[in-house]
């Protein structure tokens, strides 16, 4: 029986290269997929990976209907048995819908892949959905580490060297310092995501007299207000 599957995490914890694995892994079998992707930092149509492997991939745009363009495929006479979803963030709450119907109605497994929060902490509209629909949710065994050491589960956004809060919810980027203008992310423990404190920041900290000794666990940076969703 086919399967909605959603493999989440942060940034840089290996999503996209799973996709390319799975792909691989069941084209290797003589199973027929459809990758799709949208906004990759690497450009349109294209699906990478920070391990330097990429493929080509249909782009989703907002006014793709994910049903339509598999139904089409298949009454053309195409085979289709899995789709790989990378990115899916990004998409639509309705696109999701759209995905688990597929696989409900049409019998073809998706594997999607995408962050689960924004840089405020939030869900994403389609990691939203997908957690509301998917049959598995599966958070990667890879660890993205936060510079502490500990497990990273938030996706911090830094402009100018600055943590932010506030802004656009979707703004590509990488986590590799100065690869993107000037929005990068950093991927904290939740711990140092309340207290704003990025690597470096924490390097800052760490060689300022005023706050020496700094005793991490104790440091007296205040919790991160709450904003409203916009
Ligand atoms: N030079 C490298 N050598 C080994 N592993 C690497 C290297 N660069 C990146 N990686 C691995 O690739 C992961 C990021 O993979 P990627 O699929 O691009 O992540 P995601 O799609 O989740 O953002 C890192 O967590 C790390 O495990
Ligand atoms: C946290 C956050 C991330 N993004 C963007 C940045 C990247 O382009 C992608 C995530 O890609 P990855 O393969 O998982 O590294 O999402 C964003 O637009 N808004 C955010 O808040």
């Amino acid at each position: 029986m086919a399967e909605l599957v959603f493999f989440s995490g942060t940034m840089d914890c290996g999503k996209s290269t799973l996709a390319l694995q799975m792909d691989h892994n069941h084209g290797a079998r003589g199973r027929v997929g459809l990758i799709f992707t949208k906004m990759d930092r690497a450009g349109s149509n294209v699906l990478s990976s920070r391990l330097g492997l990429s493929t080509g991939a249909l782009e989703v745009g907002d006014d793709l209907d994910f049903w339509e363009a598999i139904v089409g495929r298949a009454t053309a006479g195409n085979r289709i048995d899995y789709l790989i979803c990378d990115e899916a963030q990004f998409y639509t709450g309705e696109q999701v819908e759209q995905l688990a119907r597929i696989v409900d109605e049409m019998d073809v497994d998706v594997f999607a892949f995408g962050i689960t929060a924004d840089f405020r902490t939030e869900l994403f509209p389609g990691s939203k959905r997908l957690i509301e629909l998917a049959d598995k949710v599966q958070v990667l065994q890879v660890e993205a580490l936060c510079w502490c050491g500990r497990r990273a589960t938030t996706n911090a956004r830094v402009m100018d060297g600055v943590m932010v809060v506030e802004g656009e919810q979707v703004v590509v980027g990488d986590t590799k310092p100065g690869t993107a203008g000037i929005v990068e992310y950093e991927v904290l423990c939740r711990r140092h995501y309340m207290r704003r404190m990025t690597s470096h920041a924490a390097k800052a900290a760490a060689v300022s007299p005023e706050v020496l000794p700094f005793d991490l666990d104790v440091c007296p940076l205040p919790p991160l207000p709450i904003t409203q969703a916009d």
